[in-house]
């Protein structure tokens, strides 16, 4: 079994404090009594969230030899109202046995390498529901799966995609699924400026070269519902359904309330890290209200040359009579649907409302 995911799971070196043993204190100089002050917790051990359900957390330890061996945890009051989400790395303290009924604290969060929002959509009838939460943290790369056919590939969906992840500064992967059913010319050559890295699925096709990608990190994979992604889940992790049975006896029940789960990837070689993928069944896609108009813009490199002529704090929209886009694809120089594309994100971000603009 060995113990994959160790390096994925280390958390940073915890900065040693000081405390009073450090100095030298001069005897006699002050009646004033020494209190020893120690970091707090430090018998905690480190650990990656996988589940997140209805206030409970599953973590797999970053010391486990077991590949499903999860300890249930609830957050320490002293977290105050910092979320906690799944690919969070955390410090558990407490029962960590991972026994039945067992319950640890997380009492520490490691900084975030990444985030990405899930589309506030979910609710719009309450201000609350308009916001953007943090669905995934820590994630290095964003499969987005999409079909050639049956349904038909979203370039819109793959473009949102995309912006999600440059903003999350996550590499993204394109997975084309049922590939036996279309060719992915057109989806390919949609994206022909953008030097995308892809992989084509069709079932029983060979998945290692997905593998390579997704070893040694932990990949979100995304996608619209029919396009074949619990398959392809169910595929890369034969025991995924087991996986997730342990998860909802973990959490007592339904198992649909969870927006994301983290799934050890099996290793099919002797050698390295197989890697985790975070299934997100329900999130529909992600949120990009925080994201300005410009740095929209990561997600169509081809349209970043025809802004340079565009008046100061041109807002890119078809509203922006001055906005020299149009030119730019009226000439030839980039796809008039990729201008299409960034505009309907551009004004798909109207309404939401930034996570980050709220008081916490
Ligand atoms: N031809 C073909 N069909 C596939 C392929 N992958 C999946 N399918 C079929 O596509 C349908 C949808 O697959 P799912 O894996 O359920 O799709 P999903 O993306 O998980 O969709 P939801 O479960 O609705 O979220 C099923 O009937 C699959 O058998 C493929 O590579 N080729
Ligand atoms: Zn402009």
């Amino acid at each position: 079994m060995g113990r994959p995911g160790d390096r994925e799971l280390k958390l940073p070196a915890r900065k040693r404090e000081y405390d009073e043993d450090d100095v030298r204190v001069r005897p006699g100089r002050s009646s004033r009594p020494r209190t020893r002050t120690r970091p707090k917790h430090e018998d905690a051990v480190g650990a990656l969230v996988i589940t997140v359900d209805r206030g409970r957390y599953g973590c797999v330890r970053e010391d486990s030899d077991s590949e499903d061996e999860i300890v249930t945890a609830m957050r320490a009051r002293e977290l105050g109202r910092k979320s906690v989400v799944v690919g969070d790395r955390v410090a558990l303290v407490g029962d960590v046995s991972g026994t039945p009924g067992a319950l640890a604290r997380i009492v520490r969060i490691a900084e975030r390498t990444s985030v990405l929002r899930r589309t506030a959509d979910d609710d719009d009838t309450t201000p609350e529901g308009r916001l953007e939460r943090v669905v995934v943290a820590n994630a290095d790369q964003l499969v987005i799966v999409s079909a050639l056919a049956d349904p038909p590939p979203r370039t819109g969906f793959i473009d949102r995609c995309l912006v999600a992840a440059y903003d999350a500064d996550v590499e993204p992967l394109l997975c084309l699924t049922k590939a036996d059913l279309a060719g992915p010319a057109p989806v390919l050559d949609y994206y022909a400026e953008l030097d995308l890295p892809y992989v084509l699925v069709e079932p029983d096709s060979d998945l290692s070269e997905l593998r390579e990608h997704l070893a040694d990190r932990i990949s979100v994979l995304v996608g619209h519902s029919g396009v074949g992604k619990s398959t392809l889940v169910n595929r890369l992790v034969p025991d995924a359904l087991r996986a997730v049975g342990v998860v909802s006896a973990v959490g007592k029940g339904r198992h649909t309330s969870t927006s994301a789960v983290a799934l050890r990837l099996p290793r099919v070689k002797k050698k390295g890290d197989p890697g985790w993928i975070i299934d997100t069944p329900g999130i529909r896609s992600f949120g990009l209200a925080h994201v300005s108009a410009e740095s929209l813009l990561h997600g169509f490199p081809d349209l970043v040359e025809g802004t340079v002529d565009c008046p100061p704090n041109c807002g890119h929209t078809a509203a922006d009579v001055d906005c020299t886009l149009d030119a730019w694809v009226a000439t030839g120089k980039a796809d008039a649907r990729r201008l299409a594309s960034y505009r309907r994100l551009l004004s798909s971000r109207a309404g939401e409302l930034d996570v980050r603009d709220q008081p916490e």
